[in-house]
């Protein structure tokens, strides 16, 4: 059963099931009614409104901030230390003789031993289904705009229906060619079952758009390990929310009892690494930080080290994301994933691009080019909160076969959601259907 049956069809059923019971009570009261009012008795009707309740209870997180006391990296991780680890030729390309300093927040709450039964999620499902709702409404009237207007003009599915669907989807940001398929998947299906209604022949091309994400054999989840580390790094051009992810998915995992560093291997942009300093003081992690302008390598190579001493879970690498000079970065990139795998041979576990969904397809442009320079293990698609674009999920994931791992809801600390296809369709197309 496709994505759309799945979310839509069980929808469909249980509403036609609770029409059938109201139909069955009013039938009831009625003879109720007409055997009362035979009796000769006085009759009362009281309404009765139930409000809804939710599933599940509330569980609210609280969290505390605090100053943190800086470190030179020195104090901590020995220069012979990393002298005896790297090759004479290393150690020159790493300039290390340049001091790295380290900001350490305060001792993180993951120090303590968690067992799994007190780990307190940051959402309930409910409410990420109301985060991702409450987030895609303006993708979603995008949506609805366009194909609305196209079922407006509807006569009858000719070819120039066909040729209006397929601008109308390439308008909602899905991609040329998706576009095109979905117009022959339409074809086809009006051909075997010929559906005349304007809502029916909606529902195909929303059915055959949702079910994309689920026919793609794209893997969404992050590649976690369960024990040891998990490296990943994160890339992508200055703005897109590269810093601000790492802030949050930092705090996601060390709510979740995990022992959470980050690397701020951008050393080119001034700011850069302040800013992720400040995030690694709100989610209350520490950060590895190098001299502006030093090798980001450099950066990378303590603090896989000081991950791998002091029994990290998570380390997370901000770099810089000069796509301009498209050599340099590759060859920056390179030296970073060379340098951890010499200590970790399975990292970087992932590869995350992020990309601003306001931007639509220039955001799959910058998809296309980063894995040309990097081979990509996953899409960050971030304000998505702000978007009516929304709809380039579905170019990114079937024209350039990246999974959407993770979306930006927000700008808060907690506004990051891991990617769901089912909480995103419900969320673009229940308003539809
Ligand atoms: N609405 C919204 N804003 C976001 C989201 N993610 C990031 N932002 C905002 O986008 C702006 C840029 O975010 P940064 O994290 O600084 O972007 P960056 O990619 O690290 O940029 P550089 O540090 O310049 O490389 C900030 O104002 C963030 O608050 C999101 O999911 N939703």
């Amino acid at each position: 059963m496709g994505l759309f049956d799945r979310l839509f069809g069980k929808k469909k059923k249980e509403e036609s099931q609770e029409e059938l019971q109201a139909q069955l009570q009013a039938e009831e009261i009625a003879k109720e009614i007409s055997e009362t009012e035979k009796s000769g008795e006085a009759v009362q009707v009281i309404e009765n409104v139930e409000e809804p309740r939710d599933a599940e209870p509330e569980i609210k997180v609280q969290q505390s901030e605090g100053d943190i006391p800086t470190v030179r990296v020195e104090d901590i991780v020995e220069k012979s230390d990393i002298e005896e680890e790297a090759t004479p030729q290393e150690t020159e390309k790493l300039d290390v003789s340049q001091p790295v300093e380290e900001v350490v927040e305060e001792e993180p709450v993951t120090e303590e031993p968690v067992v799994a039964e007190e780990v307190v999620p940051l959402k309930n499902e409910k409410e990420v289904e109301e985060k991702y709702e409450k987030s895609l409404k303006k993708t979603s009237r995008s949506f609805g705009d366009r194909l609305n207007a196209l079922m407006a003009n509807f006569r009858g599915v000719d070819e120039e229906f066909f040729e209006d669907v397929e601008e109308a989807l390439i308008l909602s940001d899905v991609g040329y060619e998706l576009s095109l398929e979905i117009a022959e998947e339409l074809r086809e299906e009006v051909r075997l079952k010929n559906p005349r209604k304007r809502q029916d022949v909606k529902n195909v091309i929303i059915e055959k758009l949702a079910d994309t994400l689920d026919d793609n054999g794209l893997n969404h989840t992050l590649n976690l390990q369960d024990d040891g580390l998990s490296v990943f790094i994160f890339v992508g051009v200055n703005g897109v929310g590269k810093t601000t992810t790492i802030g949050k998915l930092a705090n996601r995992y060390r709510l979740e009892g995990k022992k959470v560093l980050l690397a701020a291997a951008d050393t080119f942009r001034a700011g850069a690494t302040d800013q992720l300093v400040e995030w690694g003081r709100r989610s209350q992690v520490p950060v590895v930080v190098g001299r502006e302008g030093g090798d980001p390598a450099s950066v990378v190579f303590d603090a896989v080290k000081k991950a791998k001493d002091e029994d990290y879970d998570v380390l997370l690498i901000d770099t810089a994301g000069r796509l301009q000079n498209k050599d340099h970065l590759m060859k920056e990139l390179e030296k970073i994933i060379r340098i951890i795998k010499r200590e970790l041979p399975d990292a970087p576990h992932e590869t995350l691009l992020a990309v601003d969904a306001t931007t639509g397809q220039n955001a799959t442009q910058q998809a296309k080019q980063f894995s040309e320079v990097a081979p990509l293990t996953g899409i960050i698609l971030t304000k998505l909160d702000g978007s009516a674009k929304g709809g380039i999920v579905f170019a990114i994931e079937n024209t350039l076969k990246i999974p959407v791992k993770l979306v930006g809801l927000g700008e808060g600390l907690d506004d990051l959601e891991d990617f769901s296809p089912e909480n995103f369709v419900v969320g673009v197309f229940s308003s539809l259907i």
